[in-house]
């Protein structure tokens, strides 16, 4: 079975970014995984200022906004590092929430697919030919969630 999300009102919307769930990382709590993800474009870049407001933003949609305005410069690199940065965030967002760890858990070995019509790289895009890049980091998170409780049980 494939099981698809995407808003964070839909069933299974705790996988996506824009769900509240807050992480810590390196000593900064960021109130969604979307927040940590949009700041992260702008850390060493010439528009580096903007974090501080994508960090206070009062929503992701708002985080997301801020983070997506075209006119700005992302870090050179941002793309090479992107999916290590997004992975870094889940695993620490599910690592932290214990309610939707268990969601993620139950989800077995189905197919996690993040249903965006308009995203062919974390999502699958409008016509399912999209990478999924953001399933994938999931179903891993899965299994690295699953062998740390196996050695620890
Ligand atoms: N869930 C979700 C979205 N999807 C998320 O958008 C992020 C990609 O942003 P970018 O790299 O700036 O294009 C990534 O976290 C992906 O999961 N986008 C939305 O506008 N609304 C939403 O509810």
């Amino acid at each position: 079975m494939t099981i698809y999300f995407y808003k964070v009102w839909e069933p299974y919307g705790c996988f996506s970014n824009f769900s509240p769930h807050g992480i810590e990382i390196r000593g900064t709590y960021w109130s969604t995984v979307e927040h940590y993800y949009q700041a992260q474009k702008f850390v060493g870049s010439v528009d580096a200022a903007i974090i501080p407001s994508i960090y206070a933003a009062e929503t992701p949609e708002q985080a997301a906004a801020l983070g997506r305005c075209s006119t700005r410069q992302l870090r050179s690199d941002w793309d090479a590092v992107k999916t290590q940065v997004m992975k870094e965030a889940v695993l620490k967002k599910f690592l932290t929430h214990a309610e939707i760890r268990d969601t993620l858990l139950a989800t077995g070995d189905n197919l996690l697919v993040e249903n965006s019509p308009n995203d062919y790289f974390w999502g699958c895009g409008a016509d399912k030919t999209g990478e999924n890049c953001l399933g994938k980091i999931l179903m891993n998170v899965r299994e690295e969630i699953r062998n740390l409780l196996c050695r620890y049980q």
